[in-house]
């Protein structure tokens, strides 16, 4: 039977006693979960003996050493706050006592995070590295079930892989990049270290080998560098900063939030355009974080905030959001990015044309998110005008600038073709191609019917 999430809080806490000291890194983790158990679902308000904050506990004894650099260090990444840092390889190392402001104590160190954790082998398998996150495994709704039910019902699965983008066509789009200490390009995802559950979920995606932008962007940002990418539409960014930002979460120990508060505390923060970019991302992130522990969540505005809430208060790591709505729950304090480690702008150049500068940079520099150069971060534009190059040099610390393809040159991956029919004939016409297209497996085309 399933439990609630409440429910299991309280049996956590009920159970910790009896079981003694637990191993540190269980010990640390039910201190997070403890955080999180101000929150009573409606339904079982009635129950608060059960919820009563837990006692205070003892301090968290030094963990065990991890399998890789990654590990915690015991004395230097305990915070005055009592939130424990991320230390030994990540650039990022928590934040500061007192919430207010950006002050974050950590020393940026290249290498990163990422690349830090990454010598435990395997890289964290997913939950083995995450210690007590299966009651949420377990809730986890599967992203591919619409996809493993077809494949079950034999439907022909090949015609509805990721086909829809010409990806060998990119084998000749020119890749440039500039910058001191450029990590090689990989060929393969297997190339790089980015977990069992990462990888598993990559091949679940029927991802078989990178995009041009995976291909160079992956490597750079797991390697701990900032980025500035320019690729087109539709060229894989979302993979390409979603599965270092996975890869790392996995990797770091899960940082304590501050207890007794219904502020979200997100390890990472996507910002796009719009509500259906924002959704979009959301639902491939959550293919890529499946069964990671790695929670990723939306907010969007247009639509009610109360969802968007709760949806909050269960847990986030990955914040994907548009700019308005986060700005509402930084306002209203349901938010905070003291905790973000990654920090990734999508469609950055549509952003600015919709007028979400002001906006962007109050949340990047105002708010409390930790400066450049201890958080990642990752812009990805399609165009690279002056504002978008005085944001790069204002939001990036040290980085490589990748460009993928020519901007502009979208087209020459289209093939066009231009009929003369009659007006009345346009729509048997139309009919007819779509139909022949069809039949002949053609994809990508766009028919162009002129009738005049
Ligand atoms: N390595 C890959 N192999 C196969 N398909 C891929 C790969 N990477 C991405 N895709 C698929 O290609 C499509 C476009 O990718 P994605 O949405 O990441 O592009 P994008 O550059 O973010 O586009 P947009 O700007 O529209 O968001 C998606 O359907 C995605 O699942």
């Amino acid at each position: 039977m399933r439990s609630s999430w409440a429910d299991s809080v309280a049996n956590a806490e009920e159970s910790a006693p009896a079981t003694g000291a637990s191993p540190a890194p269980v010990a640390n983790h039910q201190n997070l979960r403890s955080t999180r158990s101000t929150y009573v679902p409606p339904h079982l308000r009635s129950q608060a003996p059960a919820l009563a904050p837990a006692p205070a506990l003892a301090p968290a004894p030094a963990p065990a050493p991890g399998p890789g650099p990654a590990a915690v260090q015991s004395s230097a990444s305990v915070q005055p706050s009592g939130y424990a840092a991320i230390a030994g390889g990540s650039r990022w190392a928590g934040p500061a006592s007192g919430g207010g402001g950006s002050a974050v104590g950590g020393l940026r160190q290249s290498g990163g995070a990422v690349r830090g954790g990454g010598g435990g082998g395997g890289g964290g398998g997913g939950w083995n590295s995450r210690p007590g996150w299966g009651d949420r495994r377990d809730r986890e709704p599967n992203p591919f079930a619409n996809i493993e039910a077809e494949e079950a019902a034999e439907v022909d699965f090949e015609s509805q892989a990721n086909t829809g983008i010409n990806f060998d066509a990119y084998e000749d789009i020119p890749v440039e990049t500039s910058g001191h200490d450029v990590p090689p390009p990989v060929n393969t995802f297997a190339e790089i270290d980015l977990g069992d559950a990462l990888n598993e979920n990559i091949r679940r995606c029927k991802y078989v080998k990178p995009t041009p932008v995976q291909r160079h962007a992956i490597p750079i940002s797991i390697g701990g560098r900032d980025l500035m990418a320019c690729a087109q539409t539709g060229s894989g960014k979302t993979a390409a900063f979603c599965f270092p930002i996975i890869s790392g979460i996995m990797k770091s120990r899960p940082p304590q939030r501050p207890r007794g508060s219904r502020t979200a505390y997100p390890l990472a923060l996507i910002l796009s355009p719009t509500r259906e970019l924002s959704v979009q991302i959301h639902e491939e992130t959550k293919k890529f974080a499946y069964q990671t522990g790695v929670r990723v969540v939306v907010a969007y505005g247009g639509a009610p905030i109360h969802h968007q809430l709760r949806d909050l208060e269960r847990g986030v790591e990955i914040l994907v959001a548009t700019p308005g709505r986060l700005m509402d729950l930084l306002e209203r304090a349901r938010v905070s990015l003291q905790m973000v480690m990654y920090l990734a702008l999508d469609e950055a150049d549509r952003m600015l044309d919709m007028g979400f500068e002001p906006q962007i940079r109050k949340i990047v520099e105002q708010m409390d998110m930790p400066p450049r150069g201890v958080r990642q971060t990752m812009l990805f534009s399609a165009t690279f005008p002056k504002e978008i190059q005085r944001m790069a040099s204002d939001f990036l610390a040290d980085y490589i600038f990748l460009a993928v393809g020519r901007v502009g040159s979208s087209t020459d991956l289209i093939a066009q073709r231009v009929e003369f029919v009659l007006e009345a004939d346009k729509r048997s016409y139309l009919m007819d191609l779509l139909h022949a297209q069809k039949a002949n497996g053609a994809h990508g085309k766009v028919w162009c019917i002129n009738s005049s």
